[in-house]
């Protein structure tokens, strides 16, 4: 555990009635704590979990395209509406870590062939030995999750790494990141939809979908209960869903 907390510099916010103070999570947040090395953030789409994320990985000083602090690359919309309104506190401070955003990682896939392109003796060493645009994109999640994650002390910020996971990779990820964070050299923060993802056992959850950002037990998550409803009675829960179409 290295990230202990984030705070909102209350005092820095004059706007309330623009981007990012106008989604209702994000308006009510003034602090959260990490408690767990595995934190998850859930919510409905757009309330506010990519927003807070990013707002982390740009105090981490990683690149907002995915990757850590040494990818420095551009790409568009790379800039943190949130992060110059925070603080984070760190016990210890590590600089090292990765910020994965599945919607732009073919541009990180992008940046690492232009570095083999620079340097002969780069060899993707860190995500499978090829480029990741020669594997399949669950692939290359996977093998930047073998390879890349781990070693030293080290933060991950994952926006949605279940967007290129099969259920059976989801798992696969799910015995990564337990071997790393039993090593305790790995602190992950993960904005998440998967409910395989969020039974890791343990793991904190805080919820966007009030004015607040509040914590909530894995039974209590959206993700669990339509999921098990969803598979305990398929053809009720899909009867009930269709009733009344016309
Ligand atoms: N630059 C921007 N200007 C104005 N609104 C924005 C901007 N960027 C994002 N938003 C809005 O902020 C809200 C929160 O977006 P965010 O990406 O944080 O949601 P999310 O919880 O990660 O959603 P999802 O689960 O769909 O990924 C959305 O309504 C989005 O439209």
């Amino acid at each position: 555990m290295f990230l202990r907390s984030m705070t909102l510099l209350k005092e820095k916010v004059t706007d309330r009635q623009s981007h990012p103070f106008t989604i209702p999570a994000i308006r009510g947040f003034e602090r959260l704590d990490f408690k767990h090395p595995v934190t998850f953030f859930v919510g409905e789409n757009g309330s506010g979990k990519s927003t807070l994320l990013e707002a982390i990985a740009d105090q981490c000083g990683f690149n907002l395209g995915g990757g850590g602090r040494n990818n420095v690359y551009d790409v568009d919309a790379s800039q943190s509406a949130l992060g110059n309104f925070i603080r984070l506190s760190w016990l210890p401070r590590v600089t090292q870590g990765f910020f994965l955003r599945a919607e732009s990682f073919y541009h990180f896939a992008s940046h690492l062939d232009q570095l083999a392109r620079e340097d002969p003796t780069f060899r993707y060493q860190a995500y499978g030995g090829k480029s990741l645009h020669q594997q399949s994109h669950g692939e290359s999640f996977l093998s930047l999750f073998i390879n890349r994650f781990g070693g030293g002390k080290g933060i991950y910020l994952l926006d949605e790494p279940e967007a290129a996971l099969s259920p059976a990779r989801q798992l696969a990820f799910l015995r990564i990141m337990h071997g790393l964070v039993k090593g305790g050299k790995s602190q992950f923060i993960i904005a998440t939809h998967s409910p395989i993802l969020l039974g890791f056992p343990g793991a904190h959850i805080y919820s966007f979908d009030s004015s607040a950002v509040e914590r909530i037990s894995y039974e209590e998550t959206e993700h669990y209960q339509i999921t098990k409803s969803f598979l305990n009675r398929t053809d009720k829960f899909l009867e009930d869903l269709f009733r009344d179409e016309e």
